[in-house]
């Protein structure tokens, strides 16, 4: 790896966060540290099992002979994940069985190098910090089980979204194809059924098929996370990799889980697979089925500016999902084309007077007869809260429970044109919710759960555990869980995404500079956590 520096001298690097060593390591730049080495893991990881390690790497001593770039020092952090071998030292590893595989046998690398990191930043400034790295995704040239001694679960939680079948097929068949496992258990019902359900036995047979579908092929459930119960059902079954396809909720479940494995001191590979139709998950590009949805809102959009472009004074409202974050509404309405106004939860709009939305009807149906209105499901709940004097409710999982905003926006609108303006509109109200998020993943979305799941695979299989795999800048990662549900991902309304629709709808903005600064920072310290397992 090339720290940005000269390729073939020595480098010496000093560990500043972390003063589990005094003196620099020092090691060739071209060969790189080895992150596998057990000097390094044991350093630093005896006292962090629970949690990600942040290790902040500062280059101290640089010589420049081939390198033309400038030589200072550089910021190189990466966010590793944990090891069983950081809670169980003595663990045996083995010839990853992938080297005699078929598939593999050609691979020019077949393994990931152990000091391969994916960068977090990807657009960055000469002599500025580089960042936040994660380790890369991908197969090791060592695991840490025999597959005839594995026995894996599988369990997916929350919302549905499509491709959780993909996910559950991939990870089956990449047991089985790639390291010879063929002991693997589907959890049915979600994080409940690990103590409340009997288990289905999972093979590529009775996987096969199950991509083709919607839904999970194993059943959800929200609610139900009860970690000693779980890891007591882990234990008494002698499972031995557990992996979790679920949305933040879950992941913070999944946490819970890894702790309490390490706790116990039990060889359990925990990997959880990030799976949301809101593509609310932080870290990671863009979640698995969130093109799908989009495509499928496609419909929905098309259908209401047929309806509206129809007949006179034609308003379309669609509502689409999108719980806190407004990207399913923000994309689907810059793939469209026909939308006048996207309306989504991190940006406050107000209805009456200048600037407002029956401003900004009246003067487009005015233009052009008709317009099309995306709302997003979580838009304007504190409008509505205030308007109905409503009471916040909650699911089982602890989520806030939404007022349903489509049906509270078309009765708003229609009185205001109807009693004020004196002025007939034709409202098409369209809610395909559930919709775009119950049919089975499009192309590119299967080929994105296969690479999810074989990551995951690869991950548990070398060790790795209290992980969330994902796609960052585009390369697969694996990420410490506690990463990806500190924060949540939303639409910055400060950020060139949102300015992009913004000036291709050309509807009012609602808020000035500074209140989308605002707007931004409580949007991501804001972001509900739920707490009611
Ligand atoms: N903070 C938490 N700690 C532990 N488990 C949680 C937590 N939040 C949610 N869960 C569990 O995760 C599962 C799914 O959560 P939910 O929020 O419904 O969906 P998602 O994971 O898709 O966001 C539920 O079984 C729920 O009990
Ligand atoms: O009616 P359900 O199944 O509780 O789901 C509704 C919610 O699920 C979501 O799809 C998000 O689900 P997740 O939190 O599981 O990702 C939201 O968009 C929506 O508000
Ligand atoms: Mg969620």
């Amino acid at each position: 790896m090339n720290f940005g520096v000269s390729t073939s001298t020595d480098i010496a690097i000093s560990i500043p966060s972390l003063h589990l060593s005094s003196s620099p390591l020092s090691f060739k730049s071209s060969a790189t540290i080895s992150l596998q080495s057990p000097r390094f893991r044991n350093a630093y990881f005896g006292s962090l099992f629970f949690g990600s390690r942040r290790i902040a790497r500062r280059i101290t001593t640089v010589e420049t002979r081939q390198c033309s770039s400038k030589a200072t020092d550089d910021d190189f952090i990466i966010e590793d994940v944990p090891h069983l071998a950081d809670f169980l030292p003595d663990l045996p590893s083995y010839a990853n069985p992938l080297k005699n595989s078929q598939a593999y046998a050609i691979v020019k690398e077949t393994f990931v190098k152990p000091e391969d990191v994916v960068a977090q930043k990807i657009v960055i400034t000469k002599d500025r910090s580089r960042g936040v790295h994660f380790r890369r995704a991908g197969p090791r040239e060592k695991v840490y089980f025999k597959s005839d001694e594995v026995r894996a679960c599988v369990v997916t939680c929350g919302g549905l979204c499509p491709g959780i079948n993909t996910v559950v097929r991939e990870i089956v068949c990449g047991l089985n194809f790639m390291y010879g496992v063929d002991d693997i258990l589907g959890i049915v019902g979600g994080y409940r059924g690990f103590y409340s359900k009997n288990t289905l036995q999972l093979t590529p047979k009775v996987v096969n098929n199950i991509h083709k579908h919607g839904g999970t092929f194993l059943r959800t459930s929200r609610g139900g996370h009860d970690t000693n119960k779980i890891v007591d059902n882990i234990q008494d079954r002698g499972i031995n990799q557990v992996y979790i396809i679920g949305g933040d909720g879950t992941q913070r479940g999944a946490a819970l889980i890894y702790q309490e494995v390490a706790k116990r001191g039990l060889q359990v590979a925990v990997a959880g697979i990030p799976k949301t139709i809101d593509n609310d998950i932080a870290v990671i590009d863009k979640s698995f089925g969130f093109d799908t949805a989009v495509e499928e809102a496609q419909r929905a959009i098309n259908a209401a500016h047929v309806e509206v472009e129809s007949v006179d004074n034609g308003v379309g409202i669609v509502k689409l999902m999108g719980r806190y974050s407004g990207f399913i509404a923000t994309i689907a309405t810059l793939a469209s084309r026909d939308v006048d106004c996207c309306l989504i939860p991190e940006s406050p709009f107000y209805l009456e007077g200048t600037g407002g939305l029956f401003e900004f009807i009246e003067q487009r149906l005015k233009e052009n007869g008709h317009m099309v209105i995306v709302l997003a499901e979580g838009a304007g709940q504190d409008y509505i809260a205030q308007d109905m004097h409503t009471v916040e409710e909650k699911d089982a999982s602890g989520n806030r429970l939404l007022q349903d905003v489509g049906p509270w926006l078309s009765q708003k609108i229609k009185d205001h044109f109807t009693k004020v303006q004196k002025m007939a509109i034709n409202m098409k109200y369209i809610d395909p919710t559930y919709m775009i998020r119950a049919i089975p993943s499009n192309a590119s979305d299967n080929v994105y759960c296969t690479l999810l799941a074989q990551s995951a695979v690869h991950g548990a299989m070398a060790g790795y555990t209290g992980f969330t795999v994902g796609p960052v800048n585009s390369r697969h990662a694996y990420i410490p869980i506690a990463r990806v549900t500190e924060t949540q991902n939303t639409v910055k309304l400060t950020g060139r995404m949102w300015a992009r629709l913004l000036a291709s709808t050309n509807q009012p903005s609602f808020v000035t500079y500074n209140e989308a600064l605002c707007e931004d920072a409580a949007n991501i310290n804001n972001a509900e956590i739920s707490t009611q397992l």
